[in-house]
């Protein structure tokens, strides 16, 4: 049977993983499993506990009394993680966000499918980038919305049950613009680029979100929430509604686990600012792991520039010395690579000069 996909911007129809955990199984079924003669899955499959995260502290980036201090340990965090926690960031919509994904994910099965991918996008309740029936399967569920601009939004997709879902992802999707702004202007402020049409253009930028639910795994161990991967976006922020740490990060070969803090806000370097900064901040790897008796939500927003920007290292980090490393693309340019890429080859290599 021939199932390849023309491009990554369709995925193929998966089973529901919660239905799945439903039915209390002993076993994983064979097409999550990650563990049959993959070295790399077992040399990774523990995280180092006495590595931890960076955090950042919002009110002490906009300050002017702590303001410098902050700056760099902001410019330390991007430079060796590529990732942070952010905390003190004034955003008041997480939980009501994590309240109304909680409910939707609860929903019958049956109830979550009005809400299902269509052929030929990403957008809607499925799964993402699986294009063949041989291919290996994530242990999660997911929706995929894009929320800004307004004009991106097909509405048909957006549930209409929990009934406040659609107001609050609204009000969700524009807290993480504020939030995205603010992040890049002290990056691009970190870094000693003081034009500010980077970060002005994540104000009409692209936010796409995903929210994902991992089901409880009998055999946790021998699965993977999200293989790992890096972000094609500008910046990713992310929530997480677990207890214990399910993201992790690879820093110098191994994984990291970020332990949740209440409230606070992940963000990680993606694809485009890893250009944009000519690759002094990297996207770093992450992926995510399961729990043996627990469910974890997150919701994942992937901020892009607006598409009249484009994709590019910026001037003043090249020339004089610095040999530029990655390819000037138009927006576009750069997302007809992204979804007519090779799944088993390196994304960002193939934007290096
Ligand atoms: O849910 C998570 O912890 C990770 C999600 C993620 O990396 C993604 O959706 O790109
Ligand atoms: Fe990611």
């Amino acid at each position: 049977m021939d199932t390849k996909n023309e491009s990554l911007e369709s995925s193929l129809k998966v089973p529901s993983v919660q239905e799945l955990a439903l039915q209390n199984p002993k076993k994983v079924p064979q097409r999550y499993v990650r563990d049959d003669g993959d070295d790399d899955f077992c040399t990774f499959s523990s995280s180092d506990p006495f590595l931890t995260i960076p955090l950042i502290d919002m009110a002490k980036l906009v300050n002017a009394d702590t303001q410098q201090d902050q700056l760099h340990k902001l410019h330390l965090a991007c430079k060796h993680w590529g990732v942070f926690q952010i905390v003190n960031h004034g955003v008041s919509s997480l939980k009501n966000m994590g309240n109304q994904v909680k409910r939707f994910f609860e929903l019958p099965l049956k109830e979550k499918k009005i809400w299902a991918q269509k052929p030929g996008s990403l957008e809607g309740y499925g799964q993402a980038f699986v294009t063949s029936e041989e291919q290996k399967l994530d242990w999660n569920d997911m929706i995929f919305l894009k929320s800004l601009p307004i004009q991106n939004r097909k509405l048909d997709l957006w549930p209409q049950n929990p009934p406040k879902f659609r107001e609050t992802l609204e009000k969700y999707s524009e807290d993480m613009r504020q939030e995205a702004k603010s992040i890049v202007s002290f990056i691009t402020l970190a870094l000693g680029l003081d034009d500010t049409k980077i970060s002005e253009s994540f104000h009409e930028g692209l936010y796409d979100i995903r929210m994902n639910c991992y089901p409880p795994c009998p055999e946790p161990e021998r699965v993977l929430g999200i293989v790992p991967h890096a972000d094609n976006s500008g910046i990713t922020l992310l929530t997480d509604f677990a207890d214990f740490p399910g993201l992790q990060f690879l820093k110098d070969g191994k994984w990291v686990g970020v332990e949740p803090i209440e409230g606070a806000i992940v963000a990680n370097i993606g694809h485009i600012i890893e250009v944009m900064t000519n690759g002094i901040y990297k996207a770093p790897e992450h992926r995510a792991v399961v729990n043996k008796t627990k469910e974890r939500l997150s919701i994942v927003t992937f901020c892009y520039p607006t598409a009249s920007m484009d994709i590019a290292p910026a001037e003043k980090l090249v020339g004089e010395g610095n040999k530029q490393v990655y390819k000037s693309m138009t927006h576009a340019e750069y997302f007809n690579r992204f979804f007519n890429r090779k799944l088993d080859e390196s994304f960002i290599d193939s934007l290096r000069l």
